[in-house]
C-alpha cells in the first residue's frame, strides 16, 4: 500500500466517526455564521507570481517541520508580508493539522483560505465551509472522474473554490477541464515522495489560458520561482520553506521581493537599450 492509500484509509475511518458525532445539519447551521466566501481564482491572477502560503506543522515525509505553531500569529504574518492566500492543513494523523487551525486562521485574516486535506466525501466539503474555508483541495489521484465532478459541483454550490491537483499528464487527460478554474500540479509524487520542481511547467503547458496554474511542493528558491513564472505559472504553493524559517512572514517577503526584482530586471535592461 502506498502512503497515499494509507492516508486515504485513515481519513475514511476518521470520517465515519465524525459523521456519527457531528450531523451535517449542525455543520450547515455553523456555515450560516460564516461570511460569504472569497473567490480564490481572482486572488491568484494578480499579474505577478502569487503565493499561497501554507500552515504545515508536520508531514509524513519530513516529520515535525515546525514546533512553535501559533496559527493566528502565523496567519497574520503571511497576510502582512504579502501572501495572496493561505493553505491550512487540516489532516491530523500525518500532518498534525486540524479544523481548529482553519477556524483560527479564519478569525484572524480576510485572505482566501484553502482547506488542505484528503477530500473523499461531500461531508468534508460542508465541513470546510462550516470552519471558514474559501476553497478546498481536490486530489485527482484519490477520486474517480464522477466523484471529482460531484465534489466539485458540491463545493461550487456552497460558494467554495476548488484547487484541483494532479501529478501527471495522464491524470490531467482524465479531467474534464470545462468546469475547472484552478489547476495545481503537485511536484511531489504522493506515492513515492519524490520531488521534481519542473513538473508543473511540463504538465500545465497545454491547459487553456483561462485556467489558473499553480505549482505545488518542494519550492524554496527565487531561481525556481522566476523559472516557473517565465513559463506561465500563476501561483506557487509553499509550506516547508516558510515553516522552517524563524519568521515565516519575513521569509515569504524576502522571496517575493527577490522574485519581483529578478522578473523586472530584464524589462529595465530592454528599456535602456
Ligand atoms: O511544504 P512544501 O514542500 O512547500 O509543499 C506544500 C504543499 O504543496 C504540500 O503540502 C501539498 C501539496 N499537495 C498536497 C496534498 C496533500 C498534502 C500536502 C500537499
Amino acid at each position: 500500500m502506498t502512503i497515499l492509500e494509507q492516508i486515504a484509509r485513515t481519513v475514511r475511518e476518521r470520517l465515519e466517526e465524525r459523521k456519527r458525532r457531528v450531523p451535517v445539519s449542525l455543520l450547515e447551521e455553523r456555515s450560516h455564521y460564516q461570511s460569504p466566501t472569497l473567490p480564490l481564482a481572482p486572488a491568484l491572477r494578480t499579474g505577478e507570481l502569487a503565493i499561497i502560503a501554507e500552515l504545515k506543522k508536520a508531514s509524513p515525509s519530513k516529520g515535525i517541520i515546525r514546533r512553535e505553531f501559533n496559527v493566528p500569529e502565523l496567519a497574520r504574518q503571511y497576510k502582512w508580508h504579502g501572501a495572496q492566500a493561505i493553505s491550512v492543513l487540516t489532516e491530523p494523523d500525518y500532518f498534525q493539522g486540524s479544523l481548529e487551525h482553519l477556524e483560527a486562521a479564519r478569525r484572524t485574516v480576510d485572505l482566501p483560505l484553502l482547506r488542505k486535506d484528503f477530500i473523499l466525501d461531500p461531508y468534508q466539503i460542508v465541513e470546510a465551509r462550516a470552519y471558514g474555508a474559501d476553497a478546498v483541495l481536490l486530489i485527482a489521484a484519490l477520486l474517480d472522474p464522477v466523484q471529482l465532478h460531484e465534489l466539485h459541483a458540491m463545493a461550487t454550490e456552497l460558494g467554495l473554490s476548488c484547487l484541483v491537483e494532479v501529478h501527471s499528464e495522464s491524470e490531467l487527460d482524465r479531467l474534464d477541464l470545462d468546469k475547472i478554474e484552478i489547476l495545481g500540479v503537485n511536484n511531489r509524487d504522493l506515492h513515492t515522495f519524490e520531488v521534481d520542481v519542473n513538473r508543473a511547467v511540463q504538465v500545465l503547458r497545454h491547459v487553456p489560458e483561462r485556467i489558473v496554474r499553480v505549482a505545488e511542493s518542494g519550492l524554496r528558491t527565487a531561481d525556481e520561482l522566476v523559472h516557473l513564472r517565465r513559463h506561465g505559472i500563476d501561483a506557487v504553493l509553499i509550506g516547508e520553506a516558510f515553516m522552517r524559517a524563524p519568521h515565516p512572514g519575513e521569509a515569504l517577503e524576502r522571496l517575493r521581493r527577490e522574485v519581483q526584482r529578478r522578473l523586472a530586471a530584464p524589462d529595465m535592461l530592454r528599456m535602456a537599450v
